[in-house]
């Protein structure tokens, strides 16, 4: 079985920019479609059921052009779509087949619609009635009530309500409501059971109306949408980040110390899901929110308090909070949670029998759940994840509270948020970071302690280096800020083992020259080229840890780092060890600049690196300050390693 090995870890910290959200990624494409004219839609998520969708959308007429990286400009139809027949392959995107079910039907064409085994043995039945009812020719291709379906031309009568039930999903009624605008007569829908899923219902009645739509709604019960209107495009939307999978990320601010700042849901979000901010916060969570962007840290008394709360709103973030129990001063109970039980998997036993595993106390009932937490847990538990992607991702966080542990089949989180893992390093892996000035030993240092740890290592200054010669490969002038930012932002650089490609051609000494150092070092100055490779240097932070060295690791790349280190040494002493690094080369006596001048070289560069308007080379107030002039490289090693070994205990054995 496939597994991941997470290390014990104390901290997190840093940013995460969340996925699109599934079910607005879908409602937007469809809504766009059936829209009067053209919609940019930004940040829709890039997954198996949005490409079923476009594809579908494609096939029946719909202009789809692509904008950007996850932008798609969307032609719409101005009414029902202009193909009238077509074959469509649904995969297993519930999001997908049932809100076009509904449209197709209303477009008066001849359509098959068909997916994976699976998607045959889900059910459809009451979508389809509540079509039938209005005259609809929606029959079935396989077994009755399910897909798939074959949609025949068919006339449209509104006189009476349409009568369906809400208890199964609810996304029959956000198929119905979605379509029936393309009557233009006015239509009423009456559940005839209790609607589940209530917050979904929301998200779709916004979303119509953003597109110029109005639902009339009397409770839950009955909606009605009055005859006439016709969705409109808005112009440019954006799809809001995955509200469920920010769970994650909140968690880890409030169990990590923090603060995690999840970008893409905030106070302006229409997913039932932000409220588990509302959870984290009786936890004694601090959680500051703006409009799109929610941040939790851990409480100031430094622990999670116990709860007691109804989570049925809630149910898949509240996995969550299960998992964050193990770090409360108490029990904790999870209430009103019976669907739990018919998801992915049973999650309510599933749960149980994972936590007990790492020694916590756990009660379990039909629809309710009580951890209690132990003063210590198991190490190096291995966690089933039984085919569920939240049960991966929320146990991710044991490690947070110093756990190591082992998650096993940890790809089934590809459902919704396949690199997970990658961006929960970007959180929580540890940082060194070891700034200063030029060859006083940071690379050399930073490499041997990376390998000695077992890290990842940056060398951000090659990067720098990189971009400058491919500047000056592309003929743009080093004090060009806009251009060589361009250069910067799309720099085609490999890193194959210990070698260094640029556009393929092997660049390992070519950047070394003195003078592309001395050209990094002017359009390191430059603010744009900086913030182009800011993401790029950030992505290097990965489990189990990183070691990046540079000039503003500490400062502005990393600053959540938990070890920060500025090493120096006499610039004398520095000049020495290039003039030598230059004699190891083997560069003849004739062609190697003086040491005088080397000197004077260095000290020119200090002084630009430490007098630019950003980032400047500087020691900052939270790094511990090591001078190698007197020191060779193994004992700077050492050094090093002694204030990793003191300031995370968990890292060095
Ligand atoms: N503490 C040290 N004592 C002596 N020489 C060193 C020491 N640290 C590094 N060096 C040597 O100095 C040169 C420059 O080191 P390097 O790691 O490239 O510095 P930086 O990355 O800070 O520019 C290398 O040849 C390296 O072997
Ligand atoms: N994080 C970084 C790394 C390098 N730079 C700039 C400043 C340096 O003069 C150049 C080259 O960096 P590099 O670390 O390769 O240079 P040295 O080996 O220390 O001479 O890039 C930076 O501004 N910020």
């Amino acid at each position: 079985m496939e597994h991941i090995d997470l290390p014990a870890l104390t901290r997190a910290a840093g940013t995460v920019r969340l996925p699109g959200s599934k079910s607005i990624s879908n409602r937007m494409l469809l809504l766009a479609a059936l829209a009067q004219g053209e919609t940019e839609i930004r940040d829709l998520l890039d997954s198996d059921d949005t490409k079923v969708m476009l594809e579908a959308l494609k096939k029946v007429g719909v202009g789809v052009t692509v904008t950007g990286v996850n932008a798609y400009r969307i032609t719409g139809c101005g009414g029902p779509f202009p193909g009238k027949s077509g074959d469509l392959f649904m995969g297993n995107a519930g999001t997908a087949i049932r809100p076009l079910t509904a449209a197709l039907a209303l477009s008066g064409g001849h359509y098959r619609l068909s997916g994976v085994p699976r998607m045959h043995e889900r059910p459809i039945g009451d979508l389809v009635d509540g079509l039938r009812q209005i005259g609809a020719d929606v029959r079935y291709a396989g077994k009755d009530g399910f897909p798939p379906l074959e949609i025949f031309p068919a006339a449209v009568k509104l006189a009476a309500p349409i009568r369906v039930r809400g208890d199964v999903s609810s996304q029959f009624l956000t198929a119905l409501l979605m379509a029936l605008p393309l009557t233009g007569e006015t239509a009423v829908i009456e559940m005839t059971t209790e609607l589940i899923s209530k917050p979904y219902i929301e998200i779709t009645l916004n979303l119509m109306s953003r597109f110029g739509v109005t639902v009339e709604r009397e409770g839950w019960q009955r909606f009605t949408l009055r005859g006439g209107q016709r969705y409109v495009s808005p112009g440019v939307v954006h799809v809001e980040g995955d509200a469920s999978g920010a769970s994650y990320f909140l968690a880890a601010g409030a169990i990590g110390g923090g603060p995690v700042r999840v970008e893409g849901v905030g106070r302006g979000s229409i997913q039932g899901d932000v409220r588990f901010a509302e959870a984290l916060a009786v936890m004694g969570a601090r959680i500051e929110m703006g409009e799109n962007w929610i941040e939790a840290s851990a409480p100031a008394t430094g622990k999670l308090k116990a709860f007691d709360l109804d989570l049925n709103h809630i149910p898949d973030a509240a996995m969550t909070l299960a998992v964050a129990a193990l770090f409360a001063d108490g029990p904790c109970t999870l209430r009103n949670i019976a669907s739990w039980r018919v998801k992915e998997t049973d999650r309510i036993a599933a749960m149980a029998a994972e936590l007990r595993k790492l020694g916590a106390a756990v009660e379990e009932g039909a629809d309710w759940i009580t951890v209690a937490p132990a003063p210590t847990y198991s190490r190096n538990a291995a966690i089933d994840t039984y085919d569920d992607h939240r049960m991966a991702m929320c146990f991710s966080l044991v490690a947070l509270g110093g756990v190591p542990l082992r998650i096993n089949d940890p790809k089934c989180v590809a459902k919704t948020f396949p690199d997970y893992f990658d961006r929960f390093g970007r959180i929580a892996a540890p940082v060194i970071a070891i700034d200063g000035p030029s060859a006083s030993g940071k690379g050399t240092v930073a490499q041997r302690v990376a390998e000695t740890l077992g890290f990842h290592f940056l060398d951000s200054g090659a990067l720098y280096r990189l971009t400058a010669l491919a500047a000056l490969r592309a003929g743009v002038a080093l004090d060009d800020e806009t251009g060589v930012a361009a250069v910067a932002a799309t720099l085609p650089a490999e890193f194959p083992g210990d070698r260094i490609l640029l556009a393929g051609d092997d660049v390992t000494e070519a950047i070394r020259a003195e003078e592309i150092g001395v050209g990094a070092s002017k359009v390191a100055a430059l603010p744009a080229v900086r913030t182009a490779l800011l993401e790029r240097q950030r992505a290097y932070r990965r489990l189990p840890g990183l070691v990046a060295d540079g000039r503003d690791m500490g400062s502005v790349v990393f600053p959540e780092a938990p070890v920060k280190v500025f090493l120096t040494a006499s610039a004398e002493a520095r000049a020495e060890r290039r003039h030598k690094q230059l004699i190891g080369k083997g560069m003849p006596a004739n062609m190697r600049p003086l040491l005088q001048d080397i000197l004077q070289e260095l000290r020119e560069r200090d002084a630009r690196d430490a007098a630019r308007s950003v980032a400047p080379l500087k020691q900052e107030e939270d790094a511990e300050l090591v001078d190698t002039t007197p020191l060779g490289i193994d004992e700077a090693v050492a050094a090093v390693l002694d204030i990793v070994r003191r300031k995370l205990p968990q890292v060095v054995s």
